[in-house]
């Protein structure tokens, strides 16, 4: 799980100060799937990338599945984010120069793993994502949506407690979204947390938990406990 205390972040240029988010108070247990929903600028983005460990925040604490974050050297918080964190951004964010089984190999290399158990979980998660057949292909020969699950494989790979998805659904026409957000609830259905960033109030709908952001104040919609639809 994740707990956040009285954490917040702003952003300092030469003369501007801009409190991206307010002191809030926040956890997410193992297995949640959560909307991030919010207007443009209300700091969902940010939140994503504090969640992710990407970005420092300023005051506060963040305990991520039992490590105190704000304690940890930089070399630590990558190894924890690499181990812990998977990502999934709007515009696939996949390497063009490398095929979808190198593409999905790229968080492995930093482990300590085996070629074997390497390839073991690169294949797994491009089967899950229905693309094993794929594995020579470039990005460029898919579809948007088939980048978006090579993606997903991406950060699956790597067993991640939590995926944090920011808009994964953004660039993709309604069929390919809603095809998205049932891979999406079929990996959270195993156990993985998730946390998305959305504009699209149906898909903020089939998440279990909604957390709506309102310049920089977070303030929690439901929490319903349903089984997702
Ligand atoms: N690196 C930065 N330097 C200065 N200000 C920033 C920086 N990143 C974000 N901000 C500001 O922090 C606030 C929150 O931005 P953020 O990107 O988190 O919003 P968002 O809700 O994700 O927006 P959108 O939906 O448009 O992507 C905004 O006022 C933004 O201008």
């Amino acid at each position: 799980m994740l707990s956040m205390r009285h954490l917040s972040k702003a952003y300092y240029t030469d003369t501007i100060k801009t409190q991206a988010l307010q002191p809030f108070d926040l956890s997410i247990e193992q297995g949640e799937f959560v909307a991030v929903i919010g207007p443009s600028g209300s700091g969902k983005t940010t939140f994503l990338n504090i969640t992710g460990l990407l970005e420092n925040f300023c005051d506060g604490s963040y305990e991520l599945d039992g490590v105190n974050v704000e304690k940890l050297s930089d070399k630590a918080k990558s190894k924890l984010r690499n181990e812990k964190i998977g990502f999934i951004f709007q515009s696939f964010n996949l390497i063009p120069e490398l095929n979808i089984y190198d593409n999905v190999d790229m968080p492995l290399r930093y482990r300590k793993l085996s070629t074997k158990e390497r390839h073991q979980r690169i294949m797994d998660a491009l089967d899950k994502v229905g693309l094993g057949s794929r594995k020579n292909h470039y990005p460029s020969q898919l579809s948007g949506g088939q980048q978006q699950r090579v993606a997903i494989a991406r950060a699956i790979a790597g067993k991640p407690s939590f995926l944090l998805a920011d808009e994964p659904t953004g660039n993709l026409d309604s069929k390919m979204a809603d095809g998205i957000m049932e891979l999406l609830k079929e990996i959270n259905a195993q156990g993985t947390s998730v946390v998305m960033v959305t504009h699209d109030p149906q898909q903020a709908a089939k998440a279990q938990r909604v957390i709506e952001i309102r310049d920089g104040v977070i303030i929690e919609r439901s929490q319903c406990n349903k089984a997702i639809a």
